[in-house]
């Protein structure tokens, strides 16, 4: 089932068109990768989704988006806030609610983030900080999970055990990473950007590493990506 269509739409910014003229259409059911060099677009494309889909869309940014003073705890919660009241988010700050509490601490758990809700997030480090990210992106609970590199500062066996539980918990994904071959096994389709347009799209069962590696000019950055 169409999720959305973009039909010759100009993506970009205020003063700046990134994706001219892009034509799209994305599925319910689908993983889909977002695959492309630094500066292809991924990020601006995602931001357009997200503006179609809100508020089905929950949302992993590549900046984590985290208040570093702030607790762990703090940092996931805040993945509901506009689900509660004001007075129940202000009290829920000074003093966590039980049920709210256990919830956070065993999707922390799940992620290996056991023992860390109360610690401020900047005294995480950068993987940790990138699974609180991933953490407050799953607390949203919606039904679409967009992600912009969500797995880029964890080691691989995490990025798959992490990869695993958003699409376990998401039917829908669209998810920008570099790891080709995961893009290959734990995805159906694969979007390749380069040069401001849609240079792949396929099911990634079509697909082998060296389709992906074309997306990427610079040899050496191809050599990285796929060694991932
Ligand atoms: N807020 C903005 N205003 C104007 N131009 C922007 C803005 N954000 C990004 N750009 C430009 O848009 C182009 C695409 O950037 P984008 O962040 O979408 O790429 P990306 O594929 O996500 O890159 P990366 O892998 O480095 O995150 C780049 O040339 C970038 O300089």
């Amino acid at each position: 089932m169409t999720l959305l269509h973009f039909d010759g739409d100009d993506l970009g910014h205020a003063d700046r068109v990134v994706l001219p003229g892009l034509s799209l259409t994305l599925a319910r059911g689908q993983q889909v990768a977002l695959l492309g060099q630094s500066g292809a677009g991924k990020s601006t494309l995602l931001g357009a989704i997200r503006a179609r889909l809100d508020p089905l869309a929950a949302w992993c940014p590549q900046s984590h988006g985290l208040v570093p003073l702030l607790s762990v705890y703090h940092n996931v919660y805040m993945g509901r806030l506009e689900r509660q009241g004001a007075l129940a988010n202000l009290l829920n700050l000074l003093r966590p609610n039980r049920e709210a509490w256990q919830a956070v601490e065993s999707l922390c758990a799940e992620l290996g983030l056991d023992g860390l809700l109360r610690r401020p997030v900047e005294r995480l480090s950068g993987g940790q900080r990138q699974r609180v990210a991933i953490a407050r992106a799953l607390y949203q609970q919606r039904e679409i999970f967009l992600g912009d590199e969500p797995l880029a500062s964890v080691d691989p066996h995490q990025a798959l055990r992490l990869l695993q539980r958003i699409q376990r918990q998401h039917a829908t994904s669209v998810i920008a990473l570099h790891q080709h071959r995961l893009a290959l096994s734990h995805f159906d389709r694969v979007i390749g950007l380069r040069d401001g347009q849609v240079q792949l799209d396929a099911a990634s069962r079509e697909l082998t590493l060296a389709d992906l590696d074309a997306l990427y000019p610079d040899a050496s950055t191809s050599a990285a990506a796929t060694s991932a």
